[in-house]
C-alpha cells in the first residue's frame, strides 16, 4: 500500500488540469470530471501479474492489449476507425495534438490555456499516473517509484490510462501532455488506440529555464528537485527528442519558443490552433 503521504504528493493537479472538459461540457465542472475520472480508473481491473510490462528503457516491443469487456473494445474501435471531415464519413475520430517539450517547459500551463480558449480536452499523461499513485494501487507503487527516478513508465500502464480518459471524456478535440516521452510510447499508442496525432506542438526552451522553472514550482512533485531534473533532462534529449524528429520528420510538428511570459506564449500558441484546418474544430 502506498502510505498517505504518497498518495498527496501523488495527487493530480489541483488546478484541475488533469481533464478539462469540452467547452459544452463546462457546467459539469472540474470537480466532476475528476470524480468521474476516478470513478473509471477505480473500477480498471489489475494489470496481469503475469505479464512484466515493457519499458523504454528495456526497449521491449511487446505490447499486449489490456484485458477488456469486448463492448468497450468494440466501442473504441468505431472511435478510431471513423475518419472525420468533410468527405461525408463519420465524424467520430477526435481531432489529437500531442504536446510535447521539456521538463518545465510550460505545456501544462499552456495546454491550460488551450483547453480554455478552444474547447480541447486535456489529457496530462502525468496527471493520470500521478491519479493512479493516488489511488493507492500496486501500479500506484510501481509508478512512483518510476517517477522519482525520472524514468519513464512502461507504456502499456500509461497509454491505457490515456486510452481510458479519451474514451470517458468522448472529446472531439483532445490535448494529450508529455506523451509521447519515447518511441515505445509512441509505437504503443499507435498500436492500443490505433491512431496518431494530427499535430504535434512542441514547446521549445532553454535547460536553465526549465530547471528555474522547476525548482520554483512549489507543487509538492516528488520530482521537482535537482537530482531527478537532472535526470528528467537526459531522458528527455535521449528518449523524447527522437520522438519529436520522428513527428517532424512526418511534417507534423509546431514548434513554438517557450521563453518570455505565459501570455506571449500563449499568442504564439493562439496563433497556431487559430490557423488548424477546419477538420479541427467542424466536428
Ligand atoms: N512562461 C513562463 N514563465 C515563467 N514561469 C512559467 C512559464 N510557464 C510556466 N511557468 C511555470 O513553470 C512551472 C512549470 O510549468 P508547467 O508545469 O506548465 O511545465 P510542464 O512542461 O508541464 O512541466 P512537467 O513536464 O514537469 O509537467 C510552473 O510553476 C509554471 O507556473
Ligand atoms: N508519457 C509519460 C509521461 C510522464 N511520465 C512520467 C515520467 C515523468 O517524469 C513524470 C511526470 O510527467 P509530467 O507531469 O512531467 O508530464 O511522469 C511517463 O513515464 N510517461
Ligand atoms: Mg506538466
Amino acid at each position: 500500500m502506498v502510505t498517505e503521504e504518497r498518495a498527496r504528493r501523488g495527487t493530480a493537479r489541483t488546478d484541475g488540469g488533469a481533464i478539462a472538459p469540452e467547452t459544452e461540457e463546462k457546467e459539469l465542472g472540474d470537480e466532476m470530471w475528476r470524480r468521474r475520472l476516478g470513478a473509471l480508473l477505480l473500477r480498471s481491473p489489475p494489470a496481469s501479474s503475469s505479464t512484466a510490462p515493457s519499458s523504454c528503457q528495456h526497449r521491449r516491443h511487446h505490447l499486449l492489449l489490456p484485458s477488456e469487456e469486448p463492448l468497450a473494445l468494440g466501442r473504441l474501435a468505431r472511435l478510431f476507425t471513423s475518419q472525420a471531415g468533410s468527405d461525408g464519413g463519420d465524424t467520430l475520430k477526435p481531432f489529437i495534438a500531442f504536446v510535447l517539450g521539456g521538463p518545465g517547459s510550460g505545456k501544462g500551463t499552456q495546454c491550460t490555456k488551450i483547453a480554455s480558449d478552444f474547447g480541447f480536452a486535456h489529457l496530462s499523461a502525468g496527471d493520470l499516473l500521478r491519479h493512479e499513485i493516488a489511488s493507492g494501487s500496486e501500479k500506484g507503487e510501481l509508478i512512483l517509484d518510476i517517477i522519482k527516478e525520472g524514468r519513464i513508465v512502461p507504456s502499456e500502464i500509461t497509454v491505457e490510462l490515456i486510452r481510458k480518459a479519451m474514451e470517458m471524456s468522448n472529446a472531439k478535440r483532445v490535448l494529450i501532455d508529455g506523451f509521447p516521452r519515447c518511441e515505445e510510447n509512441r509505437i504503443a499508442f499507435e498500436r492500443i488506440v490505433g491512431t496518431e496525432p494530427d499535430i504535434v506542438v512542441f514547446f521549445d526552451c532553454p535547460e536553465d529555464e526549465m530547471v528555474k522553472r522547476l525548482l520554483s514550482r512549489n507543487q509538492g512533485r516528488v520530482d521537482d528537485n535537482i537530482e531527478t531534473i537532472k535526470k528528467r533532462l537526459k531522458v528527455f534529449e535521449n528518449l523524447n527528442i527522437p520522438v519529436v524528429d520522428y513527428y517532424s520528420s512526418r511534417g507534423k510538428v509546431h514548434k513554438i519558443k517557450a521563453t518570455g511570459t505565459e501570455d506571449e506564449i500563449f499568442d504564439a500558441v493562439r496563433r497556431l490552433f487559430s490557423s488548424l484546418s477546419r477538420r479541427a474544430y467542424d466536428m
